[in-house]
């Protein structure tokens, strides 16, 4: 079953659009929202979450449209915005009481247990709480009123490596049974190496490719030449950079014949990045 359904999602701002927007989350997976500064990350999850009107496009969430039944699948979705904070003076007691009135399946029980387990004091004002204090405090929420579908906006930004890689070790938890879902955007891509099962790429506002960590990972590969060899195969290089032995450039591997004669690897996520954000009109 799929958690979220995304169907060619376009918006339109002065200087930036989102375009044909398409992708999808399997029930129990965690897929990695990646894209560089600008990419359009945070409008396409506002967008899932209705925040942003969007131009045209679908979004399905366990199988319903979204606008047709958001009240409905609002009480399945949990949120996190890296950047957002609450009312700060007030205490986590406080305003999980107004919260937890929007909820019909609030469970209190399992509100404590997550406290506990986050190592969060109800009696903390938010203005006292750490970024992963945060974080977790959402996290905390959004379990509580029994979401299904976690859609976290840089909910790893922020933290030190340690209280990251606790993040983490909470995200693969979290989908062990196979219930929950989570989509995070990030530009931290060990993040990603750590935890994501599905990778989607988003590069000016286009999707650059969707799917699972290793194929997305197998789509491409590294390959160094000579400088005298550039020439012959740049058409096929989506870039490449020169450096004192040749150069070194990203290609799909569909594009990777024995004829080239060049030499390749395996890229990292982070090669994929910096060189499909090297060339302008990346293409899936
Ligand atoms: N309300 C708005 N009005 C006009 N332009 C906007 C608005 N919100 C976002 N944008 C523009 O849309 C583009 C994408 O922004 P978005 O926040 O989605 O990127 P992002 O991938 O989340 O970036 P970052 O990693 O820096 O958070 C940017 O150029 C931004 O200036």
């Amino acid at each position: 079953m799929l958690a979220l359904d995304i169907k060619k999602l376009n918006k339109t701002y002065p200087h930036f659009q989102l375009k044909d927007v398409s992708f999808q989350l399997e029930k129990g997976y965690i897929m990695g929202f990646i894209g560089s500064n600008g990419a359009g990350k945070t409008t396409t999850i506002k967008s899932i979450l209705n925040l942003v009107r969007v131009d045209s496009g679908e979004i399905h969430v366990f199988g319903k449209e979204l606008t047709r039944n958001e009240i409905e699948l609002k009480q399945e979705i949990g949120s996190a915005f890296g950047d957002t904070d609450f009312y700060t003076r007030s205490k986590i007691k406080t305003l999980t009481n107004v919260i937890k009135t929007f909820y019909r399946n609030w469970d209190d029980n399992a509100y404590y247990s997550y406290l506990k387990r986050f190592n969060l004091n109800e009696n903390k004002k938010i203005a006292e709480l750490s970024t992963g204090m945060k974080v977790k405090y959402r996290l905390a929420l959004a379990l509580s009123h029994g979401a299904k579908l976690l859609i976290l906006d840089e909910p790893t930004s922020g933290l030190d490596p340690v209280a990251r890689d606790q993040m983490l070790d909470i995200f693969q938890e979290l989908v062990q049974d196979g219930e929950i879902s989570i989509l995070f955007s990030t530009h931290i891509t060990s993040d990603l190496e750590k935890c994501a099962d599905f990778i989607t790429y988003i590069h000016n506002g286009q999707i650059v490719h969707s799917s699972e960590k290793e194929q997305f990972i197998d789509h491409y590969r590294l390959v160094n030449g000579r400088a005298d060899q550039l020439d012959g195969v740049k058409d096929l290089l989506i870039s490449s950079k020169s450096n004192s032995f040749g150069f070194t450039g990203l290609i799909h591997t569909s594009d990777l014949k024995s004829s080239l004669d060049l030499k390749s690897s395996i890229p990292s996520l982070e090669d994929i990045m910096v060189y499909v954000s090297k060339k302008e009109n990346s293409y899936v």
